[in-house]
This record gives structure tokens, C-alpha cells and sequence, in this order.
């Protein structure tokens, strides 16, 4: 049994469409149109859409948060339509940080006090809280008021709340939103940590290079279904993305570059250093980035 398995999920909400100035007319939103994916254990699954694509409401639904329409999915083997206690206890969720903190009380008590709400008795969430602390980097701030913590600091604490019951599946809506790359980095090596454990991973994210980096499969949504699934380097191969090459090269007293896309960077290069009237001075080698498969993949609607 994988650790998630959406099966054709669909979901239309009841919504108003302006008309003119002061008119509105009902309409159905199909939110969700046949949305179906797996997560395997010890694997990042990053779901990549454009805004409206359908990526919280999946999150809502794999959260037991909201009921699907038709279709089924189950989370660590549990229903989420008819085991949604079971499945809340196998997921840990990494929402907007700012969601549910008190301010007043310092990032130890706070994790203590979701603790017990998951049913830790007082010297469970204690240590679960102390290790968390310092696993998430954050134990020299243990005790002071989260209202002091950065942005780093509350997604950290957001993290580690997440995993205060040790949960097998953790999901993750856009989590280093707002980060400096030091801190965004820190937590792509603790998702890889997670990973390396056993864990399972949803990510949703529009920072691309991130999805890229942590996660073994990328779904791209549109639509309310996925539309390209596979390891980012087969998403790249897939839609023939170009490498983009450049050369700096010195032609009298000036400083030219030389631009060349191509799929096939080795043989372009040669060809190309062959033909090449000038002293090199440099060469850039670009891979293509997933941004562009996005991109590509969103406007061709390719499968
Ligand atoms: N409660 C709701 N009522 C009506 N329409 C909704 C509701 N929730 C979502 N929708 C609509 O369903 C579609 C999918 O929304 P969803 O929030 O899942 O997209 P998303 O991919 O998470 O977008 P974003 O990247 O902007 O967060 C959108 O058209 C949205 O307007």
C-alpha cells in the first residue's frame, strides 16, 4: 500500500460570477476534474500548478478538510471519506506558519500544547517538544515568545508542529514562501532528512527550483487534474527542453557572446568551439530549469 493513492478525484464548488455592475449569476467551479496520483514512502511528490489549478483543494481533500465529490483516495491505507480520524493521525501539515500560534507563548510551549491536543501525556510532549527544537534548529529560541520569532523561525516551528506526533505522511503548502535562500535551504535538507526516514512528502510549491531539488516526482495540475507526471528530468526530456549554451569570446578588441539552444549541450559545444575565430574567454552552460517545463507544459496541455 503506497502512503497516499488519489484515485479520480472531482470537486465543484457553488460559486457567484459577476455580471455588469451590480448583477451575479451562479456558477459551478469544477475545482477538482479527475485528479489521481500516487506517493510512495520515502519519496517528496511535488504538485506544481498555476494559481486556481486545483493544488489546496487536493491538499483539503488528502487532509480529510474538505469531502470529495466522487472519486477516493486513501492516506498511510485509511479512507479519507470513512477513516478521516485515522488519516488526521498519519499526516502532519505545514500550512501558511502564521496559522494557529499563540504569540504569547514561546515556541516550546506551543509545540508542548499541540502535543498534548494530539494526545501526548505531559513528559512525551516535552521531549518530543525538546527534540523537534533542536532537530528544526531552533533550541536557542526554545523559550522565547513566538511574536520574536523571524519568518525563518515560524516556519521552522511550523515544521516541527507538524511532526509533534510522528506522523508517517507530511504534507507541505508552499513552506519556504517569503525565505531568504539560507533558510529556504535548511529546510529543503530537513525534507531530504524526512525522506531519508521513511517519510512521505506532498509539496506544493511555485518555487520550482525547490520542487526540483527535494522531490522524486512532480505532477503538474491544470485543470483540476494532472497533466505530466514523472521525475523532473523526464518531465525536461519529455517536452525536449533546450540546453542553453554560451561563449564569451574575444574577436579583436571586443567581447562577443555566442547564444545556442540545443538539446544535445556536448556535440553543440564542440561544434561549436570548432568554428569558434577568437580567444574563448568563457562558457556558461544553462540546464533546462522545470520553470520552463511548467511553462511548456501548462500552455501545450500535453500528456
Ligand atoms: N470554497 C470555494 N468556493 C468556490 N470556489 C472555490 C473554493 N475553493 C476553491 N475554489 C475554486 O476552485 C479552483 C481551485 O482552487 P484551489 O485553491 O484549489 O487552487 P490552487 O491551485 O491551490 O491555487 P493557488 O495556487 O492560487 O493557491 C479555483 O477556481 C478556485 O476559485
Amino acid at each position: 500500500m503506497g502512503a497516499v493513492e488519489a484515485r479520480e478525484i472531482k470537486k465543484r464548488f457553488a460559486a457567484f460570477e459577476r455580471t455588469g455592475l451590480i448583477g451575479r449569476r451562479r456558477i459551478v467551479v469544477n475545482a477538482l476534474t479527475g485528479l489521481s496520483f500516487d506517493i510512495r514512502w520515502g519519496e517528496a511528490y511535488g504538485l506544481l500548478g498555476p494559481n486556481g489549478a486545483g493544488k489546496s483543494t487536493a491538499v483539503k481533500i488528502l487532509s480529510t478538510l474538505l469531502l470529495p465529490d466522487e472519486g477516493s483516495a486513501t492516506v498511510n491505507g485509511f479512507d479519507v471519506v470513512s477513516q478521516p480520524r485515522e488519516v488526521r493521525r498519519s499526516i502532519g501539515l505545514v500550512l501558511y506558519p502564521d496559522k494557529g500560534f499563540y504569540a504569547r507563548l514561546s515556541g516550546r510551549e506551543n509545540l508542548v500544547y499541540f502535543g498534548r491536543l494530539y494526545g501526548l501525556n505531559k513528559s512525551e510532549a516535552d521531549s518530543r517538544a525538546t527534540e523537534l527544537l533542536k532537530l528544526m534548529d531552533l533550541s536557542n529560541a526554545a523559550d522565547r515568545p513566538y511574536e520574536e520569532y523571524s519568518l525563518g523561525m515560524r516556519v521552522r516551528l511550523s515544521i516541527a508542529r507538524a511532526l509533534i506526533h510522528d506522523p508517517p505522511v507530511i504534507y507541505l503548502d508552499e513552506p519556504t514562501i517569503g525565505l531568504d535562500p539560507i533558510s529556504s535551504k535548511s529546510v529543503r535538507e530537513l525534507l531530504m532528512e524526512l525522506k531519508k526516514n521513511g517519510k512521505a512528502i506532498l509539496l506544493t510549491s511555485h518555487n520550482l527550483w525547490e520542487v526540483e531539488e527535494v522531490c522524486d516526482e512532480v505532477g503538474i495540475i491544470n485543470g483540476g487534474r494532472i497533466i505530466m507526471e514523472g521525475e523532473p528530468s523526464e518531465i525536461k526530456a519529455r517536452l525536449g527542453l533546450k540546453y542553453v549554451i554560451e561563449i564569451d569570446v574575444n574577436v579583436g578588441s571586443s567581447l562577443r557572446t555566442l547564444r545556442v539552444e540545443t538539446k544535445d549541450p556536448a556535440a553543440e559545444l564542440r561544434r561549436l568551439l570548432g568554428e569558434v575565430n577568437g580567444e574563448v574567454k568563457g562558457i556558461k552552460i544553462r540546464e533546462p530549469t522545470l520553470e520552463e517545463a511548467f511553462v511548456a507544459a501548462v500552455s501545450n496541455g500535453r500528456n
